[in-house]
């Protein structure tokens, strides 16, 4: 069996995706997701001009092999591109290899783990009521786990509060738009938002916070123990992760469960945080961490650390990565939830799949492979837009991050 043709499809409904379709001699085809959200071309050219022409000819079923020839074989190792370019590949090469058993992914991985995978969802608003508000349609839509963000007064355009209700992109200008941030603002004003959504909802459903990489480990240490009073279900980012060890200082100090990963591209940006069980759940996702090959193993080394997995669910994750994602989640042994923001319809059109939705949980369906396809005349619909994510700057023009 070989690999015949592979091909990079780019589309913009509404936000850019670039999605890898591979074929193979036997007429089975998978699909992966090779989308970096704001430097999408430069995976785009990684695949077209340096990965597809060494795959024609490949064996598709040497999923592990493909996998380690692509990063063993580059010489230069991990990074967003490159891990991104061998997730695609990784992801169309599972998918093609469930086809071929006649699987959905999920059984191939080892079979189910559960019934259906918790989800949380996005609320945010540009003041605390907007916020209460949105949690609140979160739970009458049937949500169990709610994301919460709200603007801050006197930061323009604070981290997580969207133009509209259920679909926030935060990709949105042909060059990044300016945002701000002031750490004692937002240390002033978050434990209040969270205050009052306990105050309005009680205490039957999981609240999350991202703090998007804002906060110096002290920062973060001192909101995680502000906020230990509403019982989080994590604190996201609470400090950027480059140095591993940060994270020490954040827990002696807190309870307050501790997630991150979603900028992770490899094991070895996570191995320190979990060996010395400084977090509690693991971000990374599919597509951004080397695909299902690499996020097994991930996920097995976190759970000999009693780490659970959250992966990341934004928008910018194509419905490849996010039906791949629910396979994954409703087979993995130390799974802890699935972020799920929603597409809009022109993007589920282009990637018709047989996922669903059903009172705060995500269901995989049955179809073999990893149940998304791509229409590519619906693809071709939409060209690429340039669109960069907002940079962030504090109030005297010194650069944050966002
Ligand atoms: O979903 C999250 O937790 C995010 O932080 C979303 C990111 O800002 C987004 O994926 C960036 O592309
Ligand atoms: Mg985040």
């Amino acid at each position: 069996m070989k690999i015949q043709a592979a091909r990079v499809i780019v589309t913009c409904p509404g936000r850019n995706f670039v999605t890898l379709k591979i074929e193979t001699d036997q007429g089975v085809y998978g699909i992966g997701d090779a989308t970096l959200n704001g430097r999408e071309l430069s995976v785009v050219s990684y695949l077209e001009d340096h990965v597809l022409p060494c795959l024609i000819g490949m064996d598709p079923r040497r999923i592990e092999d493909i996998w380690q020839y692509l990063y063993r074989g580059a010489y230069w190792r991990r990074g967003p591109v490159t891990m991104r370019a061998i997730a695609a590949v990784d992801v169309a090469l599972w998918d093609i290899k469930a086809k071929m058993a006649g699987m959905p992914l999920y059984d191939l991985l080892g079979g189910r783990s559960r019934d259906g995978v918790m989800v949380y969802g996005h609320a945010n608003g540009s003041d605390i009521e907007e916020t209460v508000d949105a949690v609140g349609q979160y739970i009458d839509l049937g949500y169990k786990a709610i994301r919460a963000q709200a603007g801050v007064p006197g930061i323009k355009d604070a981290y997580g509060v969207g133009r509209g209700k259920l679909f926030y992109e935060p990709a949105d200008a042909a060059l990044p738009s300016v945002t701000g941030w002031d750490t004692r603002k937002a240390l002033n004003f978050v434990p209040k938002l969270f205050e009052k959504l306990r105050d309005t909802y009680g205490f039957d459903h999981h609240l999350l916070h991202d703090g998007h990489h804002r906060y110096t480990p002290q920062e973060a240490a001192n909101l995680g123990k502000m906020l230990e009073p509403y019982q989080l279900f994590w604190l996201e980012d609470a400090t950027p992760a480059e140095n591993q060890e940060a994270f020490k200082l954040i827990r002696q100090h807190t309870v307050t469960p501790l997630a991150v990963g979603e900028i992770f591209n490899t094991i070895w940006d996570a191995k320190d945080l979990i060996q010395n069980q400084l977090i509690d759940y693991i971000r990374c996702t599919i597509v951004g961490a080397g695909g299902v090959t690499h996020l097994r193993r991930i996920a097995d080394f976190a759970a000999l650390y009693q780490i659970r997995t959250g992966c990341h669910g934004a928008t910018d994750l194509s419905p490849v990565t996010m039906g791949t994602a629910l396979h994954f989640d409703t087979w993995v042994p130390n799974f802890g939830i699935q972020e799920y923001m929603r597409h809009t319809p022109e993007t589920d059109a282009v990637f018709p799949h047989d996922y669903r939705f059903e009172k705060g949980m995500l269901y995989v369906g049955d179809t073999p492979g990893h149940g998304v396809d791509i229409d590519e005349a619906e693809a071709a619909k939409y060209p690429y837009k340039p669109a960069y994510l907002p940079v962030a700057r504090l109030e005297d023009g010194t650069m944050w991050n966002w």
